[in-house]
């Protein structure tokens, strides 16, 4: 079995991550922080010199508090120099008091500006951020290969890293505010140390329990949401057709409602029941081991107030150090706390910075070669075999066939024959698991994709319906000349999208789609027509129709292959179609079976070989009959 590139191991047997490997997670902390001074060097560095003042002030306030109890006692100790306080300020003996005062309204004031003006700061590089990590990953997406979007594990992968995108706001403020905090810490600590040192042993030891506790659940909740990736596509999956306007008209028909509901419902609940057990744990524990912590703290308490009362300390002394032991107790708690959340979060990272990692496998070698324009000679499949990966079976195998230059080739075959693979192999979609395919004798991998891309005019048989104006519809067909008016209305005439437009209320400018407001939906016909305009937007020396006109009536599919032909004259192009009005146009028809090549010729030879292709024309054309 071919297994998908780039591919992890599972982290353990048991799924959970090892402590090397959330060790090797904390990177990611590293690679956010450059990602968020990439969105903006300079709202990152005034957050950061922000935080830097802030975390300065709580131990600037609290020693400006003590220095203010003990101007108290003091004063409380000196004989009135009269009953009002004008006498206390006249005689000089409240000077001291009204500045130590005026300092702590000074720093209260000065904090509550920083704050706010932080908490400003983040909220505008959050936003930011996050559209700057949606921008990185929808242009890492665009690179990827078409085989990522096909699988299902990258596509668990590609939504996890767009929660990723949006979710991980609030870690810019916490790894800042964290830094913010170690800083207060160690000055609060300073301060501490110098009367009592051991009270600073007391405190990290309260916490060792809330630390293992959080890194417990922290990877629970983490793993769990891993596991549930699947399911919560679904669940996005069920609420987009219960209620799209998409899949209105059949969810109502076959009265699918309630059955999604309750598909939606079961599902749900499964996540939600492991989530609760989860948060239960979580705070259960939780209340235990803060418990812990509070007991510490008045157990340092009851120290100090002992050693003012036998008049070691003085009162503005056990001012100080009960709030510094208050607000270490607290920061403490917050820090460590914080740390298992970040670290927590890094596990999330890795979600996100993973996607970042997979690299695209169908490349550009290093001396690509142009792609022929005009194709001289032709496009040659040589013992091509394909395998779509995570598969074992061969889709395609030992396949040879010549597509001469400005010749059509209709592919016919009964579904899943391999007929839209070929034009994937043929686009550099996917590269080949054997053989080669050759444009005038130069292999399509030692050619770039954009410039294969660049000189095809493919459209899918599950073309997109963009929910564009008419316009835009045809123009991102050559998005360069997307604005091109002349070439726009020249191959809307081409592809017979002029008439459709013609009959639109606004005309080109004309929304169409159900998805916003005035837009207008078309028939499957009509948008087919717009499709093929798209492709033919482009000087293509490739033209490749993937049932092109299995949504057209009759009169309009003959209209137009009449213009295909004519515009086709001179160029290659494949038509895959299961009409064989279609197909008999064609110069020269493959008929496909289980990835080979069954019968090949015109359709008069292969009427007259009395084989496949003759069975199954006459099976269609009875039906007519
Ligand atoms: N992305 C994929 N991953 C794995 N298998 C795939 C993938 N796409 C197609 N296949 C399989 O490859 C086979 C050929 O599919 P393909 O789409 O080429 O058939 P087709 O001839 O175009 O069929 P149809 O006439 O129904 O459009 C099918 O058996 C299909 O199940």
């Amino acid at each position: 079995m071919t297994d998908l590139p780039g591919r992890r191991p599972p982290p353990t047997p048991d799924g959970a991550p090892t402590f090397r490997q959330r060790l090797d997670n904390l990177r990611h902390l590293g690679r956010l922080i450059q990602q968020i001074w990439r969105t903006s060097p300079g709202l990152t560095a005034a957050s950061i010199g922000l935080r830097l003042i802030a975390a300065l002030q709580p131990i600037a306030v609290l020693y400006a508090a003590k220095l203010i109890v003990d101007e108290v006692v003091y004063l409380s100790g000196v004989a009135a120099p009269g009953p009002g306080v004008i006498d206390w300020w006249e005689a000089g003996l409240l000077n001291t008091i009204a500045l130590y005062l005026l300092l702590e309204l000074g720093l209260v004031l000065v904090n509550d500006v920083i704050g706010r003006a932080t908490g400003l700061v983040d909220s505008i590089l959050s936003e930011l951020h996050s559209n700057q990590v949606s921008v990185e990953l929808m242009a890492h997406a665009a690179r990827l290969d078409l085989m990522h979007f096909e699988s299902a594990e990258y596509q668990d992968r590609l939504e996890r890293a767009r929660r990723q995108a949006a979710g991980r706001n609030a870690l810019l403020s916490q790894l800042f505010g964290q830094a913010q905090d170690m800083i207060t810490v160690l000055t609060l600590a300073a301060g501490l140390f110098v009367y009592a040192p051991w009270l600073i042993l007391l405190l990290p030891l309260s916490f060792i329990p809330s630390i293992w506790g959080e890194t417990r659940f922290n990877t629970m909740a983490y793993m769990v949401s891993r596991w549930r990736t699947p399911e919560r596509r679904e669940l996005e999956y069920l609420r987009y057709i219960g209620a799209s306007a998409e899949t209105a008209k059949e969810i109502k028909l076959f009265g699918l409602g309630s059955f999604l509901i309750e598909r939606f419902r079961r599902l749900a609940q499964g996540i939600f029941l492991e989530n609760r057990r989860i948060a239960i744990l979580r705070n259960s524990w939780g209340a235990v081991f803060a418990a812990i912590a509070t007991l510490a703290y008045y157990a340092a308490y009851a120290f100090i107030v002992w050693r003012t009362v036998t008049g070691e300390f003085t009162i503005g002394d056990l001012a100080f150090l009960s709030g510094s032991f208050l607000r270490l107790n607290g920061l403490f708690q917050k820090i460590l706390l914080g740390f298992t959340q970040i670290a927590g979060q890094s596990m999330y990272l890795d979600d996100l910075f993973s996607f970042f990692e997979i690299e695209p496998t169908v490349l550009a070698p290093a001396q690509p070669k142009p792609f022929p324009s005009p194709i001289r000679q032709g496009i040659r499949f040589e013992n091509v075999g394909f395998r779509y990966p995570e598969t074992d079976g061969w889709v395609i195998r030992n396949l040879s066939f010549t597509l001469a230059a400005g010749e059509t080739l209709a592919l016919v075959g009964e579904n899943g024959a391999g007929k839209t693979t070929i034009v994937k192999l043929l686009a550099r979609l996917y590269d080949p698991s054997e053989g080669r395919i050759t444009v005038d004798g130069t292999d399509l991998r030692d050619m770039a994709p954009g410039d294969i891309h660049a000189h095809l005019g493919v459209i899918f048989q599950d073309f997109i319906r963009y929910s564009f104006t008419a316009r835009d519809n045809i123009g991102v067909g050559r998005i360069e000349d997307g604005a091109d008016q002349a070439r726009i209305d020249l191959a809307a005439e081409q592809s017979l999208a002029d008439g459709v437009i013609r009959r639109l209320p606004r005309g080109y400018d004309q929304q169409l789609g159900r998805l916003f407001k005035q837009g207008r939906d078309l028939s499957g016909g009509e948008w087919q027509k717009i499709a093929i305009a798209r492709s033919y937007m482009r000087d293509a020396e490739l033209i490749i129709l993937d049932e092109p006109t299995a949504a057209l009536d009759a009169k309009a599919e003959a209209e137009v292959f009449a213009r295909f032909k004519g515009l086709a004259s001179g160029k290659t192009a494949v038509i895959i179609s299961h009409r064989f009005s279609t197909v008999r146009m064609a110069d020269r028809i493959l008929v496909l079976e289980h990835g080979a090549i069954l019968e090949a010729g015109t359709h008069e030879e292969l009427v007259a070989r009395q084989g496949r292709y003759a069975e199954l024309f006459e099976l269609q054309a009875a039906g007519y009959r």
